[in-house]
């Protein structure tokens, strides 16, 4: 990749990976590489990209895991990614001493002591730590070598991922195409827009404000669930446990009411009987949003609802009820559970998505296979309960991750618009927040940073380098700063 010498990543941090002792014997070329991998690695995930995580990134258990994946493979004479230890390890059997493996041991346990050592931790934030303490062979460090094929493999990877980038941002001139018939009072030529449900979204319109795009919609709520969905997050301690909080205790779980097959009658539905005391179904806040389930009672933090009940659907082509959740296995999307029918689900199907992240005061989260509800923050008695569908379902009800998060972080950042396509941001953190939406990424919008006080145009989203470049300039002049 072209080197962009005035671009830092002196502020990326590697550290946290290691230990002391690994990073005493990491030298500055090593760190230098290894900061630029985790770089690229953040901008391809910024612009949305479904990008591995370098291998120094993971856990010591993902490593783990990923190692037993790749032996077997090899075993199995499959093409595997590029493992320089295993290579190291076929290349040397037979010979006499074969090198140690390269295992990177995990940070040093420090605020975690009182936790019980069963307790597996995992971050998702990635400040957590690993108290999982096997395998503890010393590092032997990155080989020039190493490093080289590392980013050889890394950049291949960049650049299938630019070319993705290249097709989509065809596909978005055609959508263009497309929106400009329309403002001239034409319809489009092509036939492209799907007909399905409104968008309804939380604005006064209620549409979104993003041409609609030739692909099958999701309309289906989604989350990024681990591997193990056997871990609850906490979020005062901001890491993921198994089972629960060993510091902060378990969530307290609020059980549906039984319904019993004789309660059933006509009018009268398993979804609405299934309800917990102190919550009620009444018209949303949201306009057009339909019903959702308020508060009736104050409900506090941490506590849990669900599981939320349907029926098992396994084609994603039928999970568009506008009720399902998607389950993973093994990280990956297995099924489908709708709560369209009323009498094979409950409540839960009433939980309408919220259009602020100040709104949302439920976390959705999936727990042994099935979706579960709690409160984020103590809910007051007349608050109607939201929870985030994730971010595609999102759009298709008209609400961005961008509006999502922008209110709650804007008190620090300078954002503004002057018209519809013009974007001018002052901090390098709004670009992030920009980009965390796909239909951002797609938008035609100028973007104008600001460098030596004079407002620049950056073809941010339309190119991964310039991404790079924009998310690491340091941005100081303020929105009273002229526009070019
Ligand atoms: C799981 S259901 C929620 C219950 C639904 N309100 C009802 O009355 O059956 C999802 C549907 O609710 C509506 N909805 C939920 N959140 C919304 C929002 N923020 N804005 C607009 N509509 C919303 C959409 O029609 C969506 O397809």
């Amino acid at each position: 990749m072209e080197s962009l010498p005035w671009i830092s990543t002196d502020s990326v941090d590697i550290d946290r990976y290691f230990t002391k002792v690994e990073l005493e014997k990491l030298c500055d070329y090593e760190k230098l590489r290894l900061r630029n991998m985790k770089r690229n690695y953040e901008t391809m995930q910024l612009l949305g990209f479904p990008i591995q995580k370098p291998h120094f990134m993971l856990s010591k258990r993902e490593q783990a895991k990923i190692r037993r994946r790749d032996e077997a493979a090899l075993a199995k004479d499959e093409e595997v990614d590029w493992m320089p230890q295993l290579e190291r390890e076929q290349e040397n059997r037979g010979k006499e001493e074969a090198p140690k493996p390269m295992v990177w041991k995990p940070p040093p346990m420090k605020t975690k002591k009182s936790i019980p050592q069963s307790t597996v931790v995992k971050s998702r934030s990635g400040k957590g730590c690993y108290l999982d303490d096997s395998e503890d062979e010393e590092f032997e460090g990155y080989s020039f070598g190493d490093l080289q094929a590392a980013e050889k493999r890394y950049n291949r990877k960049l650049k299938r991922s630019q070319r993705e980038l290249a097709k989509l941002k065809s596909s978005n001139l055609e959508l263009d195409e497309e929106e400009e018939e329309r403002s001239h009072g034409k319809e489009p030529t092509r036939e492209k827009t799907q007909d399905s449900q409104a968008a309804k979204g939380c604005t006064e319109e209620g549409k979104s404000r993003y041409p609609r795009r030739n692909i099958v919609r999701r309309n289906y709520m989604e989350m990024e669930v681990p591997d193990d969905d056997h871990y609850i997050f906490c979020d005062d301690c901001n890491t993921e446990y198994e089972g629960d909080c060993p510091v902060h205790g378990p969530l307290v779980i609020i059980k549906d009411t039984e319904v019993k097959a004789v309660d059933l009658k006509p009018g009268v539905y398993r979804c609405h009987l299934s309800l917990p005391s102190g919550l009620v179904i009444k018209p949303s806040s949201i306009p057009s949003a339909g019903a959702g389930v308020w508060a009736e009672a104050p409900v506090s933090k941490g506590v849990r609802f669900g599981p939320y009940e349907g029926v098992v659907v396994e084609d994603s082509e039928d999970a568009h009820s506008g009720y399902c959740w998607q389950i993973y296995k093994q990280g990956k999307p297995h099924h489908y559970v709708d709560a369209a029918d009323k009498n094979k689900s409950n409540w839960m199907r009433y939980v309408n998505c919220a259009c602020r992240e100040e709104d949302q005061n439920l976390l959705a989260f999936q727990f042994h296979g099935e979706i579960f509800y709690r409160t984020i923050e103590n809910v007051t008695a007349h608050t109607e309960l939201l929870v985030w569908y994730g971010d595609e379902y999102g759009q298709e009800l008209g609400i961005t991750r961008e509006d999502f998060v922008s209110k709650k972080q804007n008190n620090n950042y300078t954002c503004g618009s002057d018209n519809a396509n013009i974007l001018w941001l002052t901090s390098t953190a709004m670009v992030d927040v920009a980009c965390t939406s796909a239909n951002f990424v797609s938008s035609q919008m100028t973007v104008l940073t600001a460098s030596n006080s004079t407002w620049q145009r950056i073809d941010t989203m339309r190119d991964v380098n310039y991404m790079t470049l924009v998310t690491k300039l340091s941005l100081t002049v303020t929105q009273q700063d002229s526009l070019v």
